[in-house]
């Protein structure tokens, strides 16, 4: 099963790592929208990062909606990622433009899944990511068996803190809505600049 997991490599900077992540066949490329980020894209990014036909996702933090709107068309992102508190109703106005979203969930051993039911047949992925104080790109994991508590229909990402190390972990998770995973800083040489062959060697074992 985790052969077709979905692969998804955020946090794009520089063009050249970009091209390089893309030719290891991953499915998405996640750009960081978010000024506190160490891997905020900034705030005139080079044209090149984006000329993909990779999907690209734009990861917004508490963002105005129509700000996300009008960078989404500038950029063509397929997907939004909502990482903050954003609510049903911005994912609703966000897919009413044709965006697809993924909304992440901050865990942690007191999360409540029926704070997902609320997002159910509005949101196309979840991403379950870590919960800090940082919002996201922690380096830290949760604990996966949290994620036997999640019985809902919409499929997720597995997020937070995954490393070179992880794959033969994430193998043994047979959760059936379990689409994807989410590579971050656990793969990085430094921020936003991914470490090709720690990639290449975890998305072959993951796919062997
Ligand atoms: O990467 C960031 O800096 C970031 C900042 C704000 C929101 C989301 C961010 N990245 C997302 O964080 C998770 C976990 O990353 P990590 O593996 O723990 O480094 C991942 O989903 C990124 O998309």
């Amino acid at each position: 099963m985790t052969k077709n997991l979905k692969i998804k490599v955020c946090g794009m900077k520089s063009t050249q790592n970009r091209e390089q992540v893309e030719a290891l066949g991953v499915d998405m490329l996640g750009y960081i929208f978010y000024g506190p980020s160490k891997r905020f894209v900034g705030d005139s990014p080079d044209a090149g990062l984006f000329q993909s036909d990779k999907a690209k996702v734009g990861v917004f933090v508490n963002e105005n909606a129509f700000e996300i709107l009008g960078l989404a068309k500038n950029f063509d992102f397929e997907y939004i990622q909502l990482h903050g508190k954003e609510n049903p109703k911005t994912c609703g106005i966000l897919k009413s433009q044709g965006l697809n979203i993924i909304k992440a969930f901050a865990m942690d051993d007191d999360f409540k899944f029926s704070s997902t039911a609320a997002f159910e047949g509005i949101v196309d992925y979840f991403l379950f990511d870590t919960k800090t104080k940082e919002h996201g790109g922690s380096g830290k994991k949760f604990n996966w068996h949290l994620l036997e508590n999640y019985k809902g229909n919409t499929p997720f990402f597995l997020s937070g803190g995954i490393g070179p190390d992880d794959a033969a972990e994430i193998k043994k998770l047979n959760h059936p809505m379990l689409a994807g995973v989410d590579l971050n800083s656990g793969f990085e040489d430094e921020p936003g600049l991914k470490n090709i062959e720690k990639l290449r060697k975890f998305i072959a074992e993951l796919k062997k």
